[in-house]
């Protein structure tokens, strides 16, 4: 399925823009269905894009953010995707959102899954709006190459939930949504910026092999065509 690129001179001019298209994308769910969700990475990639969308006027107490992916940390941890959102999306207009975690104070990866599945599990269905970043080994979500779920959460006749992935390039056990909950999106983004993930890029293009470089799962069978946002 085709992608659509869009281009820009910097990275300022891209979350612009790319704030510009979501806030609208949001207010017109609200209008059509009397509110919106939006599913966000975390990252370092997104922070200027969240403080461009935390500006814009819309009906945010109709809004609900959730994560497309998050680490099993608590959301003080620095590492935390929920922290990050909180920081730089979650104030200004944006305060009154109402954010759902998916990390939760359980025994284990797996309840935190099974709690997130539950409470999610009004949500996406489908999302308004997807923002999925992507790392330099072709990870997104947390669809990490070798990943210890990696079938099962790229499986597009799966379940829509939240699972656990742990896959040694990630760090700490992660909990993502599956494929098929995000890539149904109305709205599928692909955030990315610089040269070497532009590169990343072009090499997931050019293959089709989803567990060496599981974005190509988005690129090539989701849905919705992702519309990929990229600066150097
Ligand atoms: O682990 C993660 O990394 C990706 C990419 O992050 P970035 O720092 O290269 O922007 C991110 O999309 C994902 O949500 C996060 O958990």
């Amino acid at each position: 399925m085709a992608h659509r690129m869009h281009q820009f001179q910097d990275r300022v001019a891209l979350a612009e823009a790319l704030a510009d298209r979501v806030a609208a994308l949001l207010s017109a769910a609200i209008a059509a269905r009397g509110a919106a969700s939006l599913a966000v990475s975390g990252g370092s990639t997104p922070r200027l894009f969240f403080e461009a969308l935390s500006t814009r006027d819309i009906a945010w107490d109709r809004v609900t953010v959730t994560l497309v992916d998050e680490r099993f940390v608590p959301a003080d941890h620095p590492r935390s995707n929920h922290l990050l959102v909180a920081t730089h999306l979650l104030k200004d207009k944006a305060a009154p959102a109402r954010f759902v975690p998916l990390y939760h104070a359980a025994a284990n990866a797996e309840d935190a899954a099974a709690l997130a599945t539950d409470e999610t599990a009004s949500l996406g269905k489908p999302f308004d709006v997807v923002i999925l970043g992507m790392g330099n080994d072709g990870h997104t979500a947390s669809f990490f190459p070798g990943g210890d779920r990696l079938d099962a959460a790229l499986d597009p006749l799966g379940a829509r939930r939240v699972m656990t992935m742990e896959a040694e390039g990630a760090g700490e056990t992660r909990l993502t949504f599956s494929y098929p909950a995000l890539a149904d999106a109305r709205l599928l983004i692909l955030h990315i910026e610089g040269a070497e993930k532009k590169a990343v890029l072009d090499r997931a293009l050019a293959g089709t092999d989803t567990r060496e470089m599981p974005v190509r799962a988005l690129l090539e069978r989701a849905p919705t065509p992702p519309d990929i946002y990229w600066a150097p």
